[in-house]
């Protein structure tokens, strides 16, 4: 029987499985889908079940968690050997939001050392997890609040909200807190072609939380902003690399490039377990191609022509120089750089 659930919580642990809210079906029908595998885990991680970054990477842990009671279960010698085809199975999931390899490292160390039955302690990590990814949200919404003017106006592009995080969002909790300090004016989502996330996800979870939306086209954006009807470009990311290049949702770099043209400022909010120091800059981030029948539908009906056929790459990446500022739960790093990030990494070791 389904428990009434927190309509903002992507990602629940019920003792018995890990519960996600389906984001496929939103904003239409509020559904979980209970996982009780790792395979089901990994399959609605790339089935984009549950999707963005820092949720993807709480969804992997409490996989973790279920993977340790399983194999514990199977076997209490062998289980630190068996689970590892697991681990394997939840990274290969997606590949370039780069907090699922930061969570799931985090649960491999956490693992290693531990004798007896690993499950309790798995659990309470991947709790961990999910805790410190909300409180780094209102850390960051705060911080990205205090660089917004009075009566500015923002537009946001695809989700980066609750449901892409454990709770309150990372560009749409900047959103939350400048709207909580009365900053705000207008707040404009683009629809987000192809899966949708602004249409279906942003405006349904900003209204929820009673914050007027205004939907646009992608099209619409450089209209928009040669309008001068914004002042920011907000958005998250799935992976920032050590000279401060940004992956994040396809249309984003065009985002980018419109905003520096018009003088609109431009913004990435993301935790620093977005933060990947280990790639040196964007061209090395691994791009996730999807099938390109996402992308010749709409709303699950086809609207390409037969015969049509897509190419569908689903993040793009804007170079440092584009950005204005990358904001953390540690702090704001205006025009990011290589010297810039590693202070920013390095200074709270
Ligand atoms: C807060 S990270 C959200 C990030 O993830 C989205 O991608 P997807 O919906 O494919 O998981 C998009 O890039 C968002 O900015």
């Amino acid at each position: 029987m389904l428990e009434q659930y927190d309509t903002f919580k992507p990602v629940l642990w019920d003792d018995e499985a890990v519960c996600l809210l389906d984001q496929r079906l939103l904003p239409q029908q509020h559904q979980y889908l209970y996982c009780r595998s790792v395979a089901e885990v990994a399959q609605a991680i790339r089935d984009m079940v549950v999707r963005g970054a820092p949720a993807i990477g709480i969804t992997a842990a409490y996989g973790v968690a279920l993977a340790a009671r399983q194999r514990y279960a199977e076997s209490a010698t062998n289980w630190r050997d068996n689970i590892e085809a697991d681990l394997q199975q939840l990274e290969g999931a997606r590949p370039t939001a780069i907090n699922l390899h930061w969570a799931i490292a985090r649960m491999r160390d956490r693992l290693a050392g531990l004798d007896g039955d690993p499950f309790e302690v798995l659990l309470q990590e991947a709790r961990a997890i999910h805790e410190e990814d909300i409180a780094a949200n209102l850390k960051m919404g705060k911080f990205g609040a205090s660089l917004i003017v009075p009566g500015s106006s923002v537009l946001t592009h695809c989700n980066a909200g609750a449901l892409a995080t454990g709770g309150h969002g990372t560009a749409l909790g900047v959103i939350r807190s400048a709207r909580a300090d009365g900053k705000l004016a207008t707040v404009y989502a683009d629809e987000t072609r192809p899966w949708l996330q602004g249409a279906r996800l942003t405006a349904w979870e900003l209204l929820q939380d009673q914050i007027p939306v205004t939907l646009v086209a992608e099209g619409a954006a450089a209209w928009l902003m040669q309008q001068g009807k914004v002042q920011w470009v907000i958005v998250g990311s799935d992976r920032i690399v050590a000279n401060g290049d940004v992956a994040n949702k396809i249309g984003t770099y065009s985002l980018a490039v419109l905003a520096r043209q018009h003088g609109v400022k431009f913004m990435v909010a993301a935790p620093t377990s977005t933060i990947d120091m280990a790639v040196a800059e964007g061209g090395a981030i691994p791009i996730e191609q999807r099938d390109p029948a996402e992308l010749l539908a709409c709303g699950g009906q086809r609207v390409a022509a037969e015969g049509a056929t897509a190419w569908n790459p689903v993040f793009d990446v804007t170079p440092a120089q584009l950005v204005d500022a990358i904001v953390t739960e540690r702090g704001i790093i205006e025009r990011p750089d290589s010297a810039k990030l590693a202070r920013h990494m390095g200074q709270h070791r």
